[in-house]
């Protein structure tokens, strides 16, 4: 991993504050009046067991579910009633549970089609090939190159994605996501189906992330270990409902929060047997 890494002309991270936010699917509960803060700077965990609510939060945040009612606001921002590629163009960027690149395409070509909101040049100037389009192409492809040396990335910059091993390909859509210069970036299970090695490389690489360019970290993880290690805030939710928000130490000894986890092993355990 490279240390170079810098933030390319952010501004500054605001606070994300997510306030009373329900989302309702025919008569289903999803998230009822959920409210949490997303500090700036800081790596932030939404957990629960199955079913709890989880996705549905990170899709309401980044405009894939409209909420039913609540509001979100990013700083000024009210994020509620906005499409995806506004709240994408507000520097919120995701990552998702299921691997979502193009498997044919190069790993430079997935990362620069996350420089795609960034890009000034229109179709035209860009198809007839003017010099401001080819310096802006340059630009980007070099900030590639610099991103893609900070996740580890290099070697593998002109290889299709779906030739790469699993663990990989969820580094790069990390990379793809930072390709967006967010300010607030969200991972959606980020060690999912990984391997011991792969989650450690991943923990320091969501480390080094906040460190190098201080952006906030929003993640949902199954990965109790890594939230506890990794998070300055855990939030909490079971049924849709938030069961317990604050700093891991406190949130790991919660009652509910412990009986939300261990009802659900012995569910769990009862459909096995
Ligand atoms: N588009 C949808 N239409 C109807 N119901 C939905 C929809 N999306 C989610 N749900 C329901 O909302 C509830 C919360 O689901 P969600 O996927 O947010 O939970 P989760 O915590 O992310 O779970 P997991 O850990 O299994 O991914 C579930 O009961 C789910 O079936």
């Amino acid at each position: 991993m490279s240390d170079t890494y810098q933030p390319d002309g952010m501004t500054s991270v605001p606070r994300l504050e997510v306030r009373d936010v329900t989302v309702r699917f025919a008569g289903l509960t999803a998230l009822d009046a959920v409210g949490f803060n997303v500090e700036p700077g800081s790596v932030h965990a939404v957990i629960g067991p199955n079913g709890a609510g989880k996705s549905t939060c990170f899709n309401v945040l980044s405009g894939v579910y409209r909420a039913t009612s609540g509001s979100v606001r990013f700083g000024d921002a009210e994020l509620t009633a906005m499409a995806p590629h506004r709240i994408a163009g507000l520097g919120l960027a995701r990552t998702f549970q299921n691997i979502a690149l193009s498997p044919h395409l190069s790993v430079r070509d997935n990362l620069m089609l996350g420089r795609h909101r960034l890009t000034r040049a229109g179709f035209v100037s860009a198809g007839l090939r003017l010099p401001s389009a080819r310096r802006e192409a340059a630009r980007h492809n070099a900030r590639v190159e610099e991103i893609a040396a900070f996740v580890g990335l290099t070697e593998r910059l002109d290889v299709p994605v779906g030739l790469l091993p699993y663990g990989v390909q969820k580094r790069v859509e990390l990379a793809r996501a930072l390709c967006m210069e967010p300010r607030l970036l969200m991972l959606d299970e980020p060690v999912a189906g990984m391997n011991g090695g792969e989650r450690r490389d991943m923990a320091e690489l969501i480390t080094a992330v906040r460190e190098s360019l201080g952006i906030s970290i929003l993640l949902v993880e199954h990965d109790m270990g890594m939230v506890m290690r990794l998070a300055d805030a855990v939030t909490v939710l079971d049924f849709g409902r938030l069961i317990a928000d604050g700093p891991p130490e406190k949130v790991q000894n919660d009652p509910e929060v412990i009986r939300a986890y261990l009802g659900a092993t012995s569910e769990t355990e009862e459909a096995a047997s």
